[in-house]
């Protein structure tokens, strides 16, 4: 079974335009797992765009579901973050400041020792772990050598290319996924899967794990509701 892990980020960009706390990101994590999401995703970047690091401290005891955080542990307060409120998963994403969303993987062979060491903290904190690579089959086995636990293959360039060719778009990610099950790596995959584009993508991974969903999953919310867009993006995973 392919979980859904609901990313609530874009409900914290609602509430940060006008102050205040509505919509409230924490009602939106309990009423994202009573609506059948089988986990909560957050992304609290360094500018606090939208997640602050404060949301996170206040969902975590809501969570009853799994509780997913994502960002770059070359922030220091990351780190202390993650471990001090211990989830059960973090996804490590290179995302550098400014950037206007994730746009790439790790390179997985430049950085080895430092991902090796850094995943070995959130381990030995009985955090799994999963790092953000490309659909490349060198990233792949570069992870590996990480000792992480899961990858999340970056979905963007699949998300692009399957209206025009998604035979096509789908392949990197038929070998990525294939490649990383060999190695014994739990398989996620994340960034603009949609309701239109996520059913082809698990008929082509059936190794994956869990799929984290927000941008385009909170848009839809705005037109077809919150709990009716959970079940259809449910729907598209089984
Ligand atoms: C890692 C990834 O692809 C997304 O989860 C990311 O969290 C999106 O970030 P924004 O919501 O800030 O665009
Ligand atoms: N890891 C991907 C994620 O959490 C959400 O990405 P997106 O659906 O907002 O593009």
């Amino acid at each position: 079974m392919t979980k859904l892990s609901v990313n609530i980020n874009k409900i914290a960009t609602l509430r940060n335009s006008r102050g205040g706390n509505n919509p409230d990101v924490v009602k939106a994590a309990i009423d994202a797992q009573e609506f059948g999401a089988d986990g909560v995703t957050v992304h609290p970047r360094p500018d606090e765009r939208h997640i602050r690091y404060a949301d996170v401290r206040a969902i975590k005891p809501v969570i009853t579901t799994e509780f997913n955080i994502e960002g770059n542990p070359r922030e220091r307060s990351f780190v202390d973050l993650v471990l001090d409120v211990r989830p059960h998963q973090v996804t490590l994403v290179p995302d550098e400041l400014g950037q206007l969303t994730s746009d790439h993987g790790w390179d997985t062979r430049r950085h080895h020792d430092y991902l090796r060491d850094i995943i070995g903290v959130f381990k030995k904190a009985g955090i799994r772990v999963s790092i953000f690579v490309d659909p490349a089959i060198d990233m792949v086995e570069g992870a590996a050598d990480t000792g992480t636990d899961r990858i999340e293959l970056y979905t963007e360039a699949y998300a692009r290319g399957y209206a025009s060719d998604r035979e096509a778009a789908v392949a990197p990610y038929r070998a990525a996924a294939k490649r990383a099950a060999e190695l014994g790596l739990g398989i996620n995959a994340g960034h603009d899967l949609d309701l239109q584009n996520l059913a082809f993508l698990k008929q082509h991974l059936p190794q994956l794990d869990e799929v984290s969903i927000g941008h385009a999953l909170i848009a839809d919310a705005l037109y077809l509701g919150f709990e009716n867009t959970i079940q259809l993006y449910k729907r598209q995973l089984a």
